[in-house]
């Protein structure tokens, strides 16, 4: 990819937008904002102070009344606490319903900025500026937006999309290599549910794919966020097929939930899948080359595939709050084959814990 080429990947729906994926793509920031904004409110996390700060002092050379938000960096930011504490900058600064939420950074800070967007004045515009991978190919993309409660992992939060979402793809330069392979986690996701292709380029060079240097940075994450677009363009609020994109989420929730959120949440959702991989197997459902699959390609980029085994009452404890939930009824997406996503209901008991024997170190 050249500098100048930019990608457009329309997501559709009552309130459609696009998702831009090149470099230097914050000239475009301008026409997502509108011009009946006043104020701009450009929430970011303290690992990025910096790019924070710039935006804003952009936004204000443009005429606009622009405010930076600092929150923790990670999973800290998705709490009510912090809500309250940008509710309260939006106050203080006059916000109204014309002006516009920008989040810049990771999963974390374009989920709670986008709840705060979806909150704010019952709601409000707002752009999302993704940082990382997976925020690029998965977070920023499709309006899910929320927080963290003590109970469990984004159990407040709103449908709430935003007007466009901008991947500059230089910004996963300064990412730390956890961060980078973390996200790799949602993409391989895609890949399983419905692009087998991106499993094919990982599989070519594990190691390329391990960095925003490799020769299929960009066709990884466009691929990615086309499933994501079209999934969510047809089912914004979850009511059926949505659930598809929750794959390896039901264990990988539990499992970030126990550790306090000091795993990242790729890494989760990577044991996550890999559980689903075998449940379906165990099930009667997935083959085995496809189930092993499943091993080889998290294994190769650095994925974790394993939890320890003493956790799994606290694991199911956790899972029973997982909004694919209805009573008392488990419910995990599994693979009926390569690409072929479904849902596998109220699981057998003793077939959960054999899964979870497979993922048990
Ligand atoms: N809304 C959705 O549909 C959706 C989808 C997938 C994941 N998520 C959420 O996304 C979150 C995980 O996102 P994540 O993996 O991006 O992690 P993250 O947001 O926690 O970011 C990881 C770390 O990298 C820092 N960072 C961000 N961009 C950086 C950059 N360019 N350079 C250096 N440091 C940078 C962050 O400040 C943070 O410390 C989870 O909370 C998850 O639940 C939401
Ligand atoms: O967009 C979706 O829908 C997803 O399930 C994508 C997931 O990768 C993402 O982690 C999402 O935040 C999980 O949503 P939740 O409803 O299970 O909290
Ligand atoms: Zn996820």
């Amino acid at each position: 990819m050249t500098e100048q080429q930019v990608t457009r990947i329309p997501v559709g729906g009552s309130d459609p937008y696009e998702v831009l994926v090149g470099r230097q793509l914050l000239g475009e920031l301008g026409a997502l904002i509108g011009d009946k904004a006043k104020r701009v409110a450009v929430i970011h996390p303290e690992a990025l102070a910096e790019t924070g700060e710039a935006l804003r002092a952009d936004l204000a050379v443009q005429g606009y009344e622009a405010i930076a938000i600092q929150v923790p960096n990670a999973e800290e930011a998705k709490t009510a606490e912090v809500a309250a504490y940008c509710w309260k900058a939006l106050g203080q600064s006059g916000f109204t319903r014309t002006d516009v939420v920008v989040g810049v950074g990771g999963g974390a800070t374009t989920d709670v900025a986008g709840f705060v967007a979806a909150t704010w004045l019952r709601g409000v515009r707002w752009v999302a500026v993704p940082t990382t991978v997976l925020a690029m190919v998965d977070a920023a993309v499709g309006g899910k937006t929320g927080i963290n409660t003590a109970e469990g992992k984004n159990l407040v939060g709103a449908f709430h999309p935003p007007a466009g979402v901008l991947c500059d793809l230089a910004a996963l330069d300064s990412l730390g290599v956890h961060d980078y392979v973390s996200g790799l986690a949602e993409v391989i996701k895609a890949g399983f549910i419905a692009d087998p292709v991106i499993l094919d380029l990982i599989e070519a060079d594990p190691q390329a794919a391990r960095t925003p240097a490799g020769p299929h940075t960009a066709e990884l994450i466009e691929r990615s966020i086309r499933v994501k677009a079209e999934v969510v363009s047809g089912d914004l609020k979850e009511a059926g097929r949505r659930e598809i994109l929750n794959y390896g989420h039901t264990l990988g929730h539990a499992i970030e939930k126990n550790e306090r959120y000091k795993w990242r949440h790729g890494a989760a959702v990577s044991v996550g899948m890999m559980f689903a991989a075998e449940l379906g197997r165990l099930a009667g459902r997935l083959d085995e080359a496809t189930a092993e699959r499943h091993r080889t390609v998290l294994e190769s980029v650095g994925l974790p595939l394993s939890y320890r085994g003493d956790q799994w009452p606290k694991l199911l404890e956790n899972m029973k709050v997982d909004k694919k939930s209805r009573g008392d009824l488990l419910r995990f997406i599994v693979l009926d084959g390569l690409a072929k996503p479904t849902v596998l209901e109220g699981p057998d008991p003793t077939v959960l814990l054999a899964a979870y024997g497979e993922v048990s170190a």
